[in-house]
């Protein structure tokens, strides 16, 4: 059942703006609506709602003593952002949040001016906002004017490495900026590292004396509304930890931690903060995710993301599945050689349920690293792992290996370590849109010499890569595998070693032959069925490798056929590119024989289903079906037969 609250104070606001006539009871009143209007629109979406019910007060405090957008907002990966687009004019949007033509899930600068900085990746939130302050010292010019720049960041991302570079870097320019820490104790799973537990310390430390100077000469410059809350925030300040934190030593002042559902605690020391700041300083501010929504809250990852779901229930309407998830089929398939294998061990950069290593933590824990958010670390780390004799298996999302690129090249591919890359969402992942696509691992781990680069056309087929993988000690390789759900294939019992670098013929034709890479394969077959009811049979087959390539098999398709067709779910410079180097230096071109590549569109393809994106990428069956008719001269429309 889906219900709509009454709001009567969110529906008199248009813009930010409305907030400055609202007493603070009146806030406090609208974060509760606000907070009822972002269950109700996410039941009807899904989407990421437990870090957007966690901040809801801290947004609606932002709103109303800030200036956006001439104060920059700049929200870290931004999977919190969605009570802030309900205040900042997009609350009738919120049912096309995450569709195709709607609203993105995250901040998007094309979107508003009240999103300064898209993200949905994490930890980049200070550096930009550091960016705006230079720029606004600097006499920088931008459209919405310039102001406070303010950083909100997790206690999650605020264990990356940029986040710290960031600060090290604003702790030395000594500018006006403004970070607030979101400390929920959670990432997508509970947090892990030593910062984590530095954070849980820091609660109980002592109180702050300089700020609380300034907030108490903060309180006659005032207006008189907001004195008592000032007042009361002084207060609240005595009991405040502090005094030589871990951000102090970096050049920043530090307040907190206060109580980020707390508006009488919110409001005051935003206004001081906003009256009395002269350089960096950082406001810890202690939420739960998931707050005020009892599902949520309970739930193992705060609520982190969710399908469509019953408001009074709490029940996700989930689509049932009709194959395993490749996610699911890697998890098992790793735990089938850790069994026999002592030497294999797993990496996870804080992705542990979304890569489905949470099996192998439970099942090994002592094998399992959960290392944060922290990519570049992950895979340096599993450098040196390999170097160290053990057979680490590094799983990250395709889209988050990018941030750890110069370790895969300098610490892992130049050494040849047998890294394993496990890479999980590779190809285009829907609701989640052009930041989380994962285009660009093929053509960025392809040309790296040495490297073995694997794509699953199936679920089976992952299983023997995972087997291929853990067999292989003589340098790095890589096997990818979408998002969702397998084909439904049969599995066998135990994966099977490929051989390096050769492919699989699937079915025999003539003329034109289709060589996919991945799990476009099911959409091959599909364009050859419709083909073969024109009286076209086609040869199919799966490449397996995009490196090393199996070249005989790709030469012998191109002498036995007019023409040849790559697929892959991957952006231009990948598998196709290599298949075109091949055939040139063969000199296969030079008697005119045709070559197509399908890949990824030179675009940013925005949100909408899986379906949805591969047909506006053209790599659906009816695009394959079209390519081969263009090809062959054939006309597309009408009952003209081959
Ligand atoms: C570079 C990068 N790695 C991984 C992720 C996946 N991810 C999205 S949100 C999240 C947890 C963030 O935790 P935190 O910053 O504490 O925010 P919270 O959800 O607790 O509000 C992770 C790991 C990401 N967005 N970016
Ligand atoms: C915000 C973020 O980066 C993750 O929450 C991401 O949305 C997870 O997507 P999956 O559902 O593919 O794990
Ligand atoms: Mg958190």
């Amino acid at each position: 059942m889906t219900t709509h609250p009454e709001t009567p104070l969110l529906d008199r606001v248009q813009s930010p703006a409305d907030l400055k006539r609202f007493s603070d009871a009146e806030l406090t009143r609208l974060a509760h609506e606000l907070r009822t209007e972002t269950i109700s629109a996410v039941s009807m979406t899904g989407g990421h709602l437990g870090a957007g019910l966690g901040v809801v007060e801290l947004t609606v405090a932002l709103h109303a003593v800030f200036d956006a957008p001439r104060d920059k907002i700049i929200w870290d990966v931004s999977h919190q952002c969605y009570p802030h687009k309900i205040l900042t004019g997009r609350r009738d949007r919120m049912p096309t949040l995450r569709q195709k033509d709607g609203l993105s899930g995250f901040t998007k600068r094309s979107e508003s001016p009240y999103d300064p900085f898209g993200a949905a990746h994490s930890s980049t939130s200070i550096s930009a906002a550091l960016g705006f302050a230079v720029a606004r010292d600097l006499g920088g010019l931008c459209e919405t004017g310039h102001g406070d720049a303010i950083a909100v960041i997790g206690d999650g991302a605020m264990s990356a490495g940029m986040a710290f570079e960031a600060m090290n870097n604003a702790g030395h320019l000594k500018r006006r900026l403004i970070v607030i820490l979101n400390d929920n104790e959670m990432s997508i799973a509970p947090p892990v590292g030593a910062l984590s537990s530095y954070l849980s310390r820091l609660y109980a430390g002592e109180p702050f004396q300089e700020f609380k100077a300034a907030a108490k000469g903060a309180v006659s410059l005032l207006p008189e509304p907001f004195q008592e809350g000032a007042r009361r925030a002084k207060e609240m300040l005595k009991g405040m930890a502090v005094g030589g934190t871990l951000f102090e030593e970096l050049g920043f002042s530090y307040v907190g931690p206060i109580d980020g559902h707390d508006m009488d605690q919110l409001l005051p020391v935003l206004r001081t903060v906003q009256q009395r700041a002269s350089g960096p300083i950082l406001i810890h501010v202690a939420t739960k995710k998931g707050k005020g929504y009892a599902p949520a809250e309970a739930a193992r990852d705060g609520g982190h993301a969710t399908a469509r779901f019953d408001v009074v229930t709490g029940a996700q309407k989930k689509a049932p599945s009709n194959a395993p998830s490749y996610t699911k089929v890697f998890a098992n398939a790793l735990l089938d050689h850790a069994a026999t294998d002592d030497k294999i061990c797993a990496i996870t950069a804080a992705m542990p349920d979304g890569t489905g290593l949470d099996l192998f933590a439970e099942r090994y824990p002592s094998r399992c690293f959960d290392v944060g958010i922290a990519e570049q670390h992950a895979v340096t780390f599993s450098a040196g792992l390999a170097a160290g004799g053990m057979k680490p298996f590094c799983a990250l999302y395709s889209t988050f290996l990018q941030r750890g690129y110069d370790q895969v090249v300098h610490d892992v591919a130049i050494q040849r370590l047998p890294v394993r890359f496990a890479i999980d969402r590779a190809g285009l992942v829907g609701a989640d849109g052009a930041t989380h696509a994962g285009s660009y691992d093929i053509a960025y781990l392809a040309n790296l010499p040495g490297f073995v680069v694997m794509a699953a056309a199936d679920e089976a087929e992952l299983v023997h890569m995972v087997a291929t993988a853990a067999a292989h000690d003589t340098g790095p390789i890589a096997f990818r595998y979408p998002r969702g759900e397998g084909q439904g294939v049969e599995m066998p019992e135990h994966g099977e070693v490929l051989e390096i670098g050769k492919g699989r013929i699937i079915s025999r034709g003539a003329r034109v032959a289709l060589l996919s890479f991945g799990t476009r394969l099911g959409e091959v077959q599909k364009a050859a069925e419709s083909l073969n009811a024109r009286g076209l049979t086609l040869t199919i087959a799966d490449a397996r490798f995009a490196k090393p390539l199996d070249e005989d098999m790709i030469l012998s398709l191109a002498a036995d056929h007019e023409a040849l067709v790559t697929i892959e779910e991957g952006a231009i410079g990948g598998f196709g590119s290599h298949v075109a180097q091949l055939l040139a230096e063969n000199g296969v071109f030079d008697g005119g024989f045709k070559y197509r590549s399908m890949v990824l569109p030179d675009i940013f393809i925005d949100q909408a289903s899986p379906e949805d994106m591969y047909r506006v990428a053209g790599l659906d069956a009816k695009h394959i079906e079209a390519k081969v008719l263009e090809l062959l001269d054939i006309a597309q429309i009408g009952d003209r037969r081959a």
